[in-house]
């Protein structure tokens, strides 16, 4: 069976706990994500920890903000563990993005638009001008010129990010929620077949699957659900 196009969040306190997660998802999905909670503990051994004998591809999300000289720093010291995808603000702007490009040339770079735990009373607050959508498509738009090749968004824009950018440009979609699943911090959210239905390329899902009984079975389920509406 081909694995479905999903990124499983291994959001864990812990590399065994994350290993264990990665070996489960691993026949089922394409991707798995290793974000802050793991990298901040554990550095970079984490990352062939997860990746295991599977050959399994590995999302590194840090979400790097900060000046271009810092970024690209950074870009490439991550660079040498050839995760296939590396995410930025894209609220760093176009030379911070650029300058993970240029340090980073076999790593897709990801530019995360509008958190997809943000209300649009939120954006208000933090003074940027929506709606979200209008947002997301502006910040796309400035990440693609800048030479991303991968956009972080809310399924609920995936859409019109689409129409915005082309075919070229990986879509990759959080804030993904099975029917009727609990949406804890997520606001900005769609089901999968949904996501996927408007143009989403990978979708990124952590506590719906990591927070089953079984996660393996989590992820085969909705790998079939995929399967079924597609
Ligand atoms: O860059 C991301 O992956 C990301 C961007 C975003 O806007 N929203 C978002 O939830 N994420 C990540 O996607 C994962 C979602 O996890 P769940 O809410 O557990 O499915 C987390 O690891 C987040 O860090």
């Amino acid at each position: 069976m081909t694995p479905a196009p999903i990124a499983v969040a291994l959001d864990a306190p812990d590399l065994e706990t994350a290993a264990q997660w990665a070996a489960l998802v691993t026949p089922h999905v394409t991707t798995v994500k290793v974000g802050l909670e793991l990298y901040l503990r554990y550095g970079p051994d984490v990352i062939a920890s997860v990746r295991g004998a599977s050959g399994v591809q590995v999302f590194l999300d840090l979400k790097l903000h900060d000046i271009p000289n810092t970024v690209a720093g950074a870009a490439r010291a991550v660079a040498r563990l050839r995760p296939s995808i590396l995410t930025v603000h894209a609220g760093g702007g176009t030379a911070m993005i650029r300058a993970a490009v240029e340090s980073a040339p076999h790593t897709k770079i990801a530019a995360v638009t509008i958190l997809t735990s943000l209300s649009e009373a939120d954006l208000g607050r933090i003074g940027i001008a929506g709606p979200a959508a209008d947002a997301v498509r502006r910040l796309a738009v400035l990440s693609v010129e800048a030479g991303a090749t991968a956009l972080v968004c809310s399924p609920n824009e995936v859409a019109a990010v689409r129409a915005e950018v082309g075919e070229d440009i990986t879509l990759i979609t959080p804030g993904v929620r099975p029917l009727g699943a609990d949406t804890q911090d997520q606001i900005r959210v769609a089901t999968p077949e949904q996501a996927l239905a408007d143009g989403a390329d990978l979708l990124v899902i952590g506590r719906p699957i990591t927070g089953a009984p079984d996660p393996g079975a989590a992820a085969a389920a909705i790998a079939a659900s995929l399967r079924r509406a597609s």
